[in-house]
C-alpha cells in the first residue's frame, strides 16, 4: 500500500457538501464524476498527497443509498493507492481479507478499484485504487 489515496464520505446533497468542504479545505473540488456502476456521483478535493471523495447516491438500491439510510452522512471508506491491484488483491486474500469484488473494476478518477469487506478490516470498508496506465 503506497499511501491513502482518498477518504470517502457519504453525503445527502453533493452540491451543499461541495460548498461546505470547499470552505473547510479553502479550495474548490477539482472534479465531479458519476460512476453509474456504483450508483454514485463523486466529487474530489486534493488535500496534499491524498484526496477527499464526497459520495452522493444516484441509485436508491446502491451502496451509498443503503449506507445513508442506515447510518446517515459520514465516513464511508478509506482508499489506498496500490501499484499492482491484482497482485495486492491476491496478497490480501491470502492474508485472510474478504474481497467484495474478485476482479478489479473501473472506479472514478481514472482508477481500477477493489473493495475489502469491513468485517475483515475492523469495521472499516477498504478500497484499493490503481491508476489506469494508458
Ligand atoms: C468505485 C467508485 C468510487 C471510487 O472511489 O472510485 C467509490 O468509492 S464508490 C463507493 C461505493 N461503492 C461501494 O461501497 C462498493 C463496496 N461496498 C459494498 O459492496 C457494500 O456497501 C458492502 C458489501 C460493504 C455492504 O453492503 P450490504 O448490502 O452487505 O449492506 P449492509 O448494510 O447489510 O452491510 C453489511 C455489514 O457491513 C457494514 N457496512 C456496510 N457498509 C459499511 C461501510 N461503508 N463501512 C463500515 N461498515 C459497513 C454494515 O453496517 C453491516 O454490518 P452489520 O454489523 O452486519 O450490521
Ligand atoms: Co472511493
Amino acid at each position: 500500500m503506497e499511501k491513502i489515496e482518498h477518504i470517502g464520505i457519504a453525503v445527502n446533497d453533493l452540491e451543499a457538501a461541495n460548498e461546505r468542504f470547499g470552505k473547510l479545505l479553502g479550495q474548490p473540488h477539482y472534479k465531479i464524476e458519476d460512476v453509474l456502476s456504483e450508483g454514485v456521483r463523486t466529487s474530489f478535493f486534493k488535500t496534499g498527497e491524498s484526496k477527499i471523495e464526497l459520495l452522493e447516491s444516484t441509485d436508491t438500491n446502491g451502496p451509498i443509498a443503503k449506507f445513508l439510510s442506515k447510518n446517515g452522512e459520514g465516513m464511508h471508506h478509506i482508499a489506498f493507492a496500490v501499484d499492482d491491484i491484482e497482485k495486492e488483491m491476491k496478497r490480501l486474500k491470502a492474508e485472510g481479507f474478504v474481497l467484495i469484488n474478485e476482479k478489479p473494476k473501473k472506479g472514478a478518477d481514472n482508477k481500477l478499484v477493489a473493495f475489502l469487506h469491513p468485517k475483515s478490516s475492523n469495521g472499516v470498508l477498504i478500497e484499493l485504487c490503481q491508476e489506469i496506465r494508458e
